[in-house]
């Protein structure tokens, strides 16, 4: 198994992105409509505000969960007890942002979304009439306007060292959401669990965005669409005193929308946010 990178403006992509999402839970584009320049300079620019104690004025509110997320507080994946070596910044249109970063970051929220729609209307397009039928509504309408879809500025910092026994960036886990869309980060280390088990590469051109399946879209579509393990592992040799920045866009549908017999986004979310303490 390989993950293709397939081109955005191909006559097929369609049909080729949703074989990859099936058969690996990703897929890669090249050639997509977000704005590669913009990325850059957010990358940029979340790099410096990491580097800033101005960080610590924007500490997350357990109650919203919008603002920054120090190493201190930072996730331990399902399972794991050790933590991720990682700090992040929980972007919501509503929610904290700092002034001087808050065009760039609302541009590309907005691009990310438009594209993550039409994503999704690839997905039921190529769904097996069977599969889509499960489907409570159009799938680009279950995140149209949603005020839960997070943004997440992700910094791992360079490695000191000094970590803890067994810690990586980021430990093996399944994204909660429906999709979830990401610029190829500045630095490589993103991995996919193959069915075999073993670990896979994604591609990491910068200028690629990799799309994933989350468990809420296993959900709706009965197991069809497999939500896959991944990870980000450690860097090695030179790579080590280098920052590492990602940008995921986890796509969550208004809380009302019927995912399963079983469950509302709502319940689903609750469900998952409860059994990792986070509420
Ligand atoms: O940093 C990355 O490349 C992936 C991050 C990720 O999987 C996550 O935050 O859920
Ligand atoms: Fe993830």
């Amino acid at each position: 198994m390989k993950l293709e990178t397939i081109d955005y403006r191909a006559p097929d992509s369609a049909a080729k992105f949703v074989e990859s999402l099936r058969e690996t839970g990703f897929g890669v584009l090249s050639n997509h409509p977000i704005d590669k320049a913009l990325v850059e300079n957010i990358y940029q620019e979340w790099h410096a505000f990491f580097q800033s104690e101005a960080k610590h004025d924007f500490l997350f509110k357990p109650e919203t969960q919008d603002g920054f997320f120090p190493a201190s507080v930072s996730e331990t994946a399902k399972g794991n007890t050790v933590k991720d070596i990682k700090e992040y910044f929980h972007i919501y249109p509503w929610g904290r942002i700092p002034d001087s970063l808050r065009e760039n970051i609302l541009t590309y929220y907005a691009q990310a979304n438009a594209l993550a729609s039409e994503l999704l209307g690839w997905v039921e397009a190529h769904s097996p009439a069977e599969v889509a039928a499960r489907f409570s509504m159009a799938l680009p309408d279950m995140i149209k306007d949603s005020q839960q879809t997070l943004l997440r500025v992700l910094h791992y910092p360079p490695m000191t060292g000094d970590e803890e026994l067994g810690a990586i960036r980021a430990a093996a886990h399944e994204d909660i959401n429906l999709l979830t869309v990401l610029p190829a980060a500045n630095e490589p280390g993103l991995q996919v669990k193959a069915k075999d088990g073993t670990w896979l590469d994604v591609p990491s051109d910068f200028g690629s965005i990799i799309i994933n399946i989350g468990d809420m879209l296993q959900e709706a579509s009965g197991g069809y669409f497999p939500s896959t393990s991944h990870r980000v592992i450690n860097p090695e040799g030179t790579d080590k005193t280098k920052s590492r920045i990602s940008l995921p866009l986890f796509l969550h549908p208004n809380p009302s929308v019927v995912l399963s017999e079983r469950y509302t986004a709502d319940s689903y979310l609750k469900e998952r946010l409860r059994e990792l303490g986070v509420i």
